[in-house]
């Protein structure tokens, strides 16, 4: 491959000497090296071709777009050549690392005002940049932020970007369905209309929230669960409450005309803040703002110079290598001290955490857990969940509803949903009762790469140290037995959440601290609950499985469906039965018009009561009605026993007509009395639901 840039940078391996590791993704990982002719130190991606699962046209892609872009906020590739089956693309090093490694090292609750609106100004102008050639990153996040020794701040991994012209007819929206879920815009993950340079906007906004928080929105649950919270809830937001440091008043000096004067002018930061993300996270892609719009947005009045970022967050952090390897062994013995939590079936959502995207398996049981997770948002009324109360509450070690905290609130919220979702039909029932159907758009998107547990690369070896010593293998950090069970080895899940972003909290490890606040003064060690920082979403075209074993994973039930890696089982497909042939069976959802279902998730709770109610009297006025028939056609059946043969034999064919009707009608009361029992037991399961609805109400309002 040709050289970009005007420095001659070689194409042979032997020309780098490779140190440390200093980052890791999904698909490569990377490198500080020397590049010995130049004497200049460079970042090296290194990607096993081997293991890229034929995707070697994302590969070229991303080498195209990284040797082509040319914006001082975007990172350049200097050259790529392959090596033995791997793939090195050279490019600058950026000492400061991303984002997300620093946050993680020393700001686990996010960056300062000044500091976030000065990275997110950056990042927004690489997207101008991007966009305007007709770009989509489509992977925006912090661990794609990375920083240099100068504070320069640049947009890296375009690993799963996209150009606008690849079809040649300048088509100006997407079909395939990449990114990574917490950052991933709805009209990405529902692949209806294809999506644009927006979908941008969105991911940038909730790395907004990201370098706020020190963590993105939703993160500590797993993918499917993410999915379904972005296309379900209100999107996620700055909160007052929550958010009040940001709430501080700045003082901004402005100079006017020739006269230098200084205004004093009060600024509520948050505000500004707030605007900002409200107007990128619109769930209508039209009404978000283009980059360059938002580049003007009052918000980044705050933003500050390089060496601002350099004085407040470089300074005082050790070399990138020792924080990687730091972070990485701090990780490998989070997940070792919580491995017995992994074996216990109440944690789900960490399991699914373990598990990472690549063991999505869409059966039954993944789907029952998932929709099982479901129930406690459903508490999440707009405000909450635009404040974003719910998900970080938990990250604060106090225990409220949720996933993670501590099982029991999860494993009640699990065992109560059992009820009600006891079979295939009644959890696509509820699925369809999205506003948008999430497996509708989930099915057939993914291809998803297995982990062959093949470990180190050829390269390995020639691999070393700064400071001489041994680095940490890759293969060490490998857990066995964690994720037994589960299709996906450590090795490859413990990758791929590291490098996305598991914010697993830090020792203390750089003396930087805030002066600020005082709230953050004291960055105290501890662990948080684990997040799912699953990597990017590779689309792959759809797999044949006509010949496959249709039924081969599914764990009971009639196969139903299955396109790419999804497929739905089902214990009972058939269809429910009428109440009676000629009965009325308008069991009419009060709400929507459709047919009633136990669970509507996608409604308020206060509309879900109601809900409930109407039907449980609908039901009861049913029984009635039912309760009146059968005596009915006891009575009838009553007179017919009564006659005899020569009777029978003496009536008119009027008489035999109505006769047979009233046999008839006898053999429908079996089938009634089973269908009363049915209701019966509906009913008392929708009792149950709903004094259990009524009760979580209750506690809410509490
Ligand atoms: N030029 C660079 N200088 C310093 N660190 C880098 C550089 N490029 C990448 N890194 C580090 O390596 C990590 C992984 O790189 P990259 O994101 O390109 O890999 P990936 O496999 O595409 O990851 P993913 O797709 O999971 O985000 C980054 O998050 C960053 O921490």
């Amino acid at each position: 491959m040709e050289q970009a840039t005007e420095k001659k940078y070689p194409l042979t391996a032997k020309d780098y000497n490779l140190c440390e590791e200093i980052g890791e993704g999904v698909s490569a990982s990377v490198h500080k090296a020397l590049c010995v002719p130049l004497n200049e130190v460079v970042a090296i991606k290194v990607l096993d071709l081997e293991k890229c699962n034929n995707d070697l046209d994302g590969i070229r892609r991303e080498v195209q777009t990284m040797i082509l872009i040319d914006h001082p906020n975007l990172v350049r590739a200097h050259c790529s050549f392959t090596t033995g089956h791997n793939l090195w693309v050279v490019m600058p090093y950026m000492a400061g690392g991303s984002c997300l490694h620093i946050m993680k090292s020393a700001y686990p609750e996010g960056f300062e005002e000044p500091v976030i609106a000065t990275l997110l100004r950056e990042v927004v102008k690489g997207l101008v940049y991007l966009h305007a050639h007709g770009h989509i990153h489509r992977d925006v996040k912090a661990g794609n932020i990375l920083i240099g020794s100068d504070g320069a701040v640049k947009l890296a991994d375009f690993g799963v970007s996209a150009c606008m012209y690849d079809t040649g007819d300048r088509q100006r929206s997407r079909n395939t369905f990449v990114g990574t879920p917490c950052w991933m815009a709805p009209e990405v993950m529902q692949q209806l209309h294809g999506y644009d340079f927006k979908a941008d906007i969105w991911s940038f906004g909730i790395t907004a929230l990201e370098l706020a928080h020190g963590h993105a929105p939703f993160s500590k649950y797993p993918p499917m669960k993410v999915l379904l919270m972005t296309l379900q809830n209100a999107p996620p937001g700055l909160d007052y409450e929550r958010d009040k440091r940001f709430s501080k008043v700045y003082a901004v000096y402005e100079n006017f005309g020739t006269k230098s004067s200084v205004l004093l002018l009060k600024h509520s930061f948050l505000q500004s803040f707030k605007e900002l993300v409200g107007a990128c996270l619109v769930k209508d892609p039209k009404k978000r703002p283009s980059a360059e719009k938002l580049l003007k947005h009052s918000f980044f009045k705050q933003a500050r110079t390089n060496e601002y970022l350099v004085h407040t967050i470089l300074e005082g952090m050790s070399p990138l290598g020792e924080r990687f390897r730091t972070l990485k062994a701090k990780e490998a013995d989070i997940l070792l001290q919580n491995k017995a939590l992994y074996e216990d079936k109440e944690h789900i959502s960490q399991q699914e955490y373990i598990r990472g995207i690549s063991a999505w398996n869409f059966n039954l049981e993944d789907l029952k857990n998932q929709a099982s997770l479901i129930e406690d948002d459903m508490s999440i009324t707009e405000d909450s969940s635009v404040s974003g109360r719910h998900a970080y509450r938990e990250d604060d070690g106090s225990s409220v509803e949720g996933v993670n905290s501590g099982g029991a609130n999860h494993s009640k919220a699990a065992s109560h949903l059992e009820d009600g979702l006891n079979d295939a039909h009644d959890l696509e029932n509820s699925l369809s009762a999205f506003p948008i159907k999430p497996l509708q758009a989930l099915k057939g998107c993914f291809d998803v790469c297995e982990d062959d547990g093949a470990g180190s690369p050829s390269f390995r070896d020639s691999i070393r140290s700064d400071s001489g010593e041994q680095i940490l293998d890759r293969e060490a950090g490998k857990i066995d037995g964690v994720d037994s069970g589960t299709s996906c080895s450590l090795s490859h899940s413990w990758r791929r959440r590291f490098s996305s972003g598991s914010l697993l909290q830090e020792n203390n490890l750089s003396p930087k601290k805030f002066n600020g606040d005082g709230d953050r003064e004291h960055l105290q060690p501890r662990y948080q609950s684990e997040r799912n920082y699953s990597g990017p979403l590779q689309h792959r075209p759809k797999k044949d499985f006509s010949n496959s074993n249709a039924g081969e994973d599914a764990p009971e039930g009639a196969f139903v469906e299955r396109r790419g890696r999804f497929k739905v089982t089902s214990a009972d497909q058939s269809p429910k039965p009428s109440l009676i042939q000629g009965a009325p069976t308008n069991f009419q959802n009060p709400i929507s018009g459709g047919p009633t279902s136990p669970s509507i998730p996608s409604l308020p709770t206060a509309t879900v009561l109601s809900s409930l109610q109407c039907i449980l009297q609908q039901n009861l006025a049913q029984r009635e009605d039912i309760l009146r028939f059968i005596k009915f056609v006891e009575q009838s059946s009553g007179i017919a026993t009564e006659l005899t043969e020569n009777d029978l034999s003496q009536m008119t064919p009027k008489e035999r007509d109505l006769q047979a009707q009233v046999i008839h009608m006898q053999q429908s009361i079996g089938s009634l009395v089973e269908e009363l029992q049915r209701l019966k037991i509906k009913n008392s399961q929708l009792e149950r639901k709903l004094s259990a609805t009524v009760k979580q109400d209750d506690k809410i309002q509490e």
